[in-house]
């Protein structure tokens, strides 16, 4: 299968091709940037010197579509809606990083990005692509709303326990994120004196990602009452999330809830004896690592991920697997 990336000389789409050029059985066709057409990506990327050295093309959709089966988006929000639809219509499986096809309500969306969406129909059609909770809806998508990175660290652990009921829906999480998940180009808040030797929170009450996390957990029957904070840490990649709730039941029942719903799930670690979750063993991974402490009826779980791996391309390619039948761990083990 041929497959093109729309976007490809950001963040997102370098850990794409990284993991794009270890499938057995996808070719990359094409990569774009209308900033960079003509260069040769290894030119931007010097670590893929003689390994990937592809001269990237300008956003011609047309050409694109001609050249390729499935298409990755890894362009910002609300740049996406437009090409998403361009190649679905052509009949292309579309996979979009954004949030524009994050929310099969589109006034959420609206709310939230401050955007009118121009496809609303379409928002009903894509799959919200957690495969560990939706896989039958991603088994039968063209298209789909890769999941942003923060909703990826607090949902997969929190579904099961309030689908089945055995946490409260008062819930507070606390993230921190590596300063990739702020994309490519550098801003005042995220270039390097900032953030180095410092560690703060930002979008405290306000952060887009709060409604995705609540509109997701909704499907678990959950009318959560969240408050998310998210910080940003002085590192390159990588998220850290502590989620606080209460229960009152026995701490091995909601273990078993949680062992029980991500049996067969190759990328859901949970530790019981106590380790904690670091950083460091996700990165570069599609992992997810969990664990859950309780102490009294006051419930903490901490989760990690590499945002832009499980957090982004990794999911990205584990949702393209099970879309085309494939093995769901090809290219991310
Ligand atoms: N970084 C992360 O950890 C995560 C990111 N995401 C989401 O994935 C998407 C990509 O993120 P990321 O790779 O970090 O972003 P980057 O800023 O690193 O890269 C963005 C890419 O989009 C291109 N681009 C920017 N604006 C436009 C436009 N108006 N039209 C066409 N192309 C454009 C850029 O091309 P050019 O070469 O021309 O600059 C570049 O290739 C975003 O929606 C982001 O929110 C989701 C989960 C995690
Ligand atoms: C550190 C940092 O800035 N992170 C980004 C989240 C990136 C991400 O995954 O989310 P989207 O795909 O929804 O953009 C932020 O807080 O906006």
């Amino acid at each position: 299968m041929k497959a093109a990336i729309i976007g490809a000389t950001g963040y997102t789409g370098f850990e794409l091709i990284k993991i794009l050029l270890k499938h057995p059985k996808i070719q990359i066709s094409s990569i774009t940037s209308d900033t960079y057409a003509g260069t040769p990506y290894s030119a931007l990327y010097p670590q893929l010197t003689e390994i990937f050295d592809k001269e990237i093309e300008p956003n011609d959709y047309e050409k694109v579509a001609n050249n390729s089966d499935i298409v990755f988006l890894c362009l910002p929000h609300a740049a996406s809606m437009e090409a998403a639809n361009f190649f679905y219509q052509k009949g292309k499986m579309v996979i979009d990083l954004s949030a524009d096809f994050r929310y099969s309500e589109t006034t959420i969306y609206e709310t939230t990005y401050k955007t009118k969406h121009k496809y609303p129909e379409l928002c009903k059609e894509a799959a919200y692509g957690i495969p560990e909770i939706f896989k039958k809806d991603i088994q039968n998508s063209k298209l789909l709303g890769n999941p942003g990175c923060y909703p990826t660290s607090i949902i997969i652990p929190l579904f099961p326990l309030l689908k089945e009921g055995l946490i409260n829906e008062e819930i507070i999480a606390d993230s921190k994120s590596g300063v990739s998940g702020a994309g490519k180009k550098p801003t005042e808040k995220t270039h390097f004196c900032e953030v180095n030797d410092d560690f703060k929170p930002y979008g405290v009450l306000s952060h887009r990602h709060e409604s995705e996390i609540d509109f997701i957990l909704k499907k678990a029957n959950a009318n959560i009452d969240l408050v998310f904070t998210p910080h940003l840490l002085p590192i390159t990649r990588g998220i850290e999330s502590t989620i606080y709730t209460k229960s009152d039941k026995n701490i091995d029942i909601l273990h078993q809830c949680l062992f029980d719903y991500y049996s067969n799930s190759p990328f859901v670690r949970i530790y019981k004896d106590g380790r904690i979750p670091a950083i460091k063993n996700v990165a570069n991974t599609n992992y997810i690592d969990i664990a859950l402490f309780k102490r009294g009826e006051k419930v903490v779980i901490i989760s990690c991920i590499d945002n832009l791996v499980k957090g982004a391309s990794g999911q990205a390619v584990q949702n393209m697997n099970i879309m085309l039948d494939f093995n769901e761990t090809l290219g991310l083990l």
